[in-house]
């Protein structure tokens, strides 16, 4: 079963129409980072999962239920960290913690132990007194002291700096593996997604463009400097989306796409045209040719 999915899932809010036809798999297990510029529809995507709305069409699951429909329950079973976490600013650390270790019946020294060192907390500060990064730290914490099988962030390292990002990184990424965890979250910060996450997807304007494991994407993109016959060009490459293509000169192409290299080449062979080189281009590069419009 796979943790989340969503089959021609449409949102509108009024005229606005923040998702169109979005589709998306998430496997049970895997660390999965949506990514889309600005206004692309990943918070959009995260409230819909939450059971916060509901779609205007399309069909979505989550851990097989239906949010809008099992969300009390559901939300049990997720570990949510907001974009913005700010939490009872006039406790502190260590109250917060104690508060939390009622809810959800947790130790507290062992909350105490683990945000000391871990986390490095100041618990017997006030949470106003926290920085950003501080709070996000102690947000994801709270949402893992739950045990969730499914942990959503959005945006969760949005505005800290690298070294905070970092660490923020490192404590996830360990957190992850010491547990039987999903992990969604949407980022528009290119390099924390290549380190960590083992699944993407590209979203824009309110839908997936591209969705594969990250290695994948890596080792299949690539720029080809193509020269064809006469009377031949990238137009006659048949059964393989090209991405960009750019005349170089009257006969010879740099030709982009993801696919395998041996089927490329004989594209290219049949297509009249004879492969000269082939680039790879960095992660960040690769997201911009299917987000730009
Ligand atoms: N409550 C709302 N009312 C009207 N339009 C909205 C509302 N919330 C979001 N939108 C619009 O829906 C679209 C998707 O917004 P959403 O917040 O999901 O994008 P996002 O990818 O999370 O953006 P960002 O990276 O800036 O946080 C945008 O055009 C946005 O302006």
């Amino acid at each position: 079963m796979n943790a989340i999915e969503m089959i021609g899932v449409s949102k509108s809010y009024g005229q606005v129409r923040a998702l169109k036809d979005m589709c998306l798999t998430v496997p049970t297990g895997s660390i999965f980072g949506l990514m889309g510029p600005n206004g692309s529809g990943k918070t959009t995507s995260i409230k819909l999962m939450l059971g916060l709305m509901e779609p205007t069409a399309g069909s979505l699951t989550v851990l097989g239920a239906i949010p809008s429909g099992d969300g009390m329950v559901l939300r049990r079973r997720i570990g949510f960290v907001p974009e913005d976490f700010s939490l009872y600013p006039h406790m502190t650390g260590l109250e917060i913690l104690e508060f939390n270790a009622r809810l959800y019946g947790c130790s507290v020294q062992e909350n105490v132990r683990r945000l000391q060192t871990v986390f490095e907390l100041p618990l017997a500060r006030k949470i106003a007194t926290y920085s950003k990064g501080m709070r996000k730290l102690l947000g994801l914490y709270i949402a893992l002291s739950t045990e969730p099988e499914l942990l959503i962030l959005d945006e969760p390292t949005d505005g800290l700096d690298p070294v905070v990002r970092s660490h923020f990184l490192g404590v996830l990424a360990d957190e992850t593996s010491r547990r039987n965890l999903t992990v969604f979250f949407s980022s528009h910060i290119l390099s924390e997604v290549e380190k960590i996450c083992d699944t993407v997807a590209f979203m824009r304007a309110g839908h997936t463009v591209l969705q594969d494991e990250v290695e994948s994407i890596k080792a299949q993109y690539r720029v080809y400097t193509v020269r064809f016959g006469t009377g031949h060009s990238p137009r006659d490459v048949k059964n393989i989306t090209i991405q960009r293509e750019r005349a170089l000169d009257q006969d010879t192409w740099d030709v982009e796409m993801l696919a395998d290299q041996e089927q490329a080449r004989t594209a290219f062979a049949d297509a009249g045209g004879t492969v000269l080189n082939v680039q790879s281009l960095p992660f960040d590069e690769i997201f911009m040719r299917f987000v730009e419009v």
